[in-house]
């Protein structure tokens, strides 16, 4: 690793340790401070209801399965799917795999074999640090996640997805109100103000 690199890997650990949603995820026994964005969006968008069913991409630790378990409870069903392993959660089927993967998407799809009221997507990829790297990458992940949406979402369902302010930001948000009539763009107040993460809520849908 560059000493450049180092040093800011340094200072993101020190600036994490300080951040209050990290204590309060620590405090409050939380798998991450994903937890308190999704807790912020769901406060002012109000995407939860209990008994929903639910697609949770790129869930691993947990964050969002936990506080969408905390709502929709047993009368509900949440898929939950990473690359990673994730440790159970209450009530949260999990999958390991590649959403990339068209084996593994199709098999998590017929493992859900219903209509689904909400896809949400943290989906990140592994940060470069380099824009031109991470941006297509994410980008990537949004378009699958989006993909997934139109084919498994009843007809009165939502779309959470987390991407960055950037190039192309505009082009995905074109994309997505082709499929939906409310698209609405929120950045959360756990979101941590130098961050380009922003989370697309789309609702409606066209088609
Ligand atoms: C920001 S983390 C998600 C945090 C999680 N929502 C929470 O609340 O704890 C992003 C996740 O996306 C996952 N991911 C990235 N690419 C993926 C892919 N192609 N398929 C499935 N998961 C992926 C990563 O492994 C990582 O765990």
């Amino acid at each position: 690793m560059s000493k450049s690199r180092s040093l800011s890997s340094k200072n993101w650990l020190k600036q994490h340790f300080r951040d209050q949603y990290v204590t309060l995820a620590f405090k409050k026994n939380v798998r991450s401070r994903a937890y308190f964005k999704l807790e912020d969006i769901n406060k002012q968008n109000k995407l939860f209801k209990k008994g929903m069913t639910i697609i949770d991409l790129g869930s691993s630790p947990g964050g969002w399965s936990e506080y969408a378990s905390k709502i929709v409870r047993n009368s509900g069903h949440i898929v939950a799917c990473d690359i990673l392993p994730m440790l159970p959660v209450k009530n949260v089927y999990f999958l390991q795999g590649d959403i990339k993967n068209s084996i593994f998407l199709n098999s998590l799809l017929s493992f859900i074999n219903r209509k689904v009221d909400l896809v949400m997507s943290d989906m990140a990829p592994n940060m470069t640090g380099s824009r031109c790297i991470d941006n297509p990458r994410l980008l990537e992940l949004n378009r699958l996640a989006l993909k997934i949406s139109k084919r498994v979402l009843c007809n009165h369902g939502k779309l959470l997805i987390k991407s960055f302010y950037g190039e192309q930001f505009n082009v995905l948000v074109e994309e997505i109100r082709t499929l939906f009539i409310k698209v609405k763009i929120f950045k959360p107040n756990s979101s941590r103000t130098r961050s380009r993460e922003v989370y697309i809520i789309a609702s409606e849908r066209t088609k």
